[in-house]
């Protein structure tokens, strides 16, 4: 792999995230989420405190109307039930239609054959971004030698990168691998971000906020996909690196996480923001 010599020169990346920021704050894009019943309040919570505006609508009678009206859809199949799976394919073929941007969080994938099924057939409705960890990306394309127990990841970020590129060149997506260094590829181009803390994984969910600030983001830049997806996940480790200077655990990086990410300036972005290309 590429060396991470970019991390240094954060100048141009810095002022992209800080702009992309603003664009969310000024234009508090709407995003609906079909997500796990575990995730729903960090999710809603880290949209609002970006600048977005969070609504989790999963009703089949809602979706025609309510997908229309909003500026992207982040699809969670975290706590997959079969009545869910058509509000989620219904909801992703609105958002095409409608050209609305939709990310997919594959949560588990791999772990029971009924959750890989379904999460094929949502991959082939194409979504622009797949936001999982290692484990997940691993098995979504079967590359998997460890296959995932559950909803953590056994691998690193790196381990995944090359299923991650060949997920992307097959679903003609931007594929993002969370992790140490988190990783975004479209198949050809490899962004590497470096923020963020560890102590994250401890917090349940906190993949699955970050799955929907892509959505946010890329839904005020549509035509950077790659680049805001980058950010988001930028963004995100930043308030967690910022969150950490003042947790004692788990439970108060999650509220101190929160915090540092609706008080985000720009001097901090400018400065700490650690995206490369790779
Ligand atoms: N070792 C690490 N160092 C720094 N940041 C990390 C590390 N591992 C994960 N993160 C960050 O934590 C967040 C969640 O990533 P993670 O890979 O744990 O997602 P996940 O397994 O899908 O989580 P969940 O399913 O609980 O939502 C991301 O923003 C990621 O960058
Ligand atoms: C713990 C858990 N189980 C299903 S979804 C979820 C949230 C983290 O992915
Ligand atoms: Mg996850």
């Amino acid at each position: 792999m590429a060396s991470f010599r970019e991390f240094s020169r954060t100048e141009s990346w810095g002022s992209e995230a800080w702009k992309a920021l603003c664009k969310v704050r000024e234009t508090t894009p709407l995003v609906q989420c079909i997500t796990n019943f575990v995730s729903m309040d960090i999710m809603a919570n880290s949209l609002l405190a970006a600048g977005a505006s969070p609504a989790m609508v999963h009703a089949i009678e809602e979706i025609l109307e309510f997908t229309s009206l909003s500026s992207a859809l982040c699809i969670n199949i975290g706590t997959l039930s079969p009545d869910w799976i058509f509000s989620m394919k219904a909801a992703a073929i609105r958002a095409n239609e409608c050209q609305k941007p939709w990310v997919l969080d594959p949560v588990g994938v791999g772990a029971t054959r009924f959750r890989t099924e379904k999460c094929i057939e949502l991959i082939n409705l194409k979504p622009c971004v797949i936001r999982g960890n290692a484990s997940e990306i691993m098995a979504v394309v079967g590359a998997s030698i460890a296959p995932t127990k559950g909803v953590d990841s056994t691998r690193s970020s790196t381990d995944a990168l090359e299923a991650a590129k060949e997920l992307a060149r097959a679903a003609q997506t931007v594929v993002a691998v969370s992790g140490a260094v988190d990783l975004v590829t479209d198949g050809k181009r490899v962004l590497g971000v470096s923020n963020g803390v560890a102590l994250m994984q401890r917090i349940t969910a906190t993949g699955c906020a970050v799955t929907a600030l892509i959505a946010a983001f890329v839904s005020v830049n549509p035509n950077r996909v790659l680049e805001s997806t980058a950010i988001a996940l930028a963004l995100f480790g930043l308030a967690g690196e910022l969150g950490a200077e003042k947790a004692s655990g788990p439970a108060s990086l999650r509220m101190h996480l929160i915090d540092a990410l609706h008080m985000l300036d720009e001097a901090s972005v400018m400065n700490r923001v650690r995206i490369a290309q790779l």
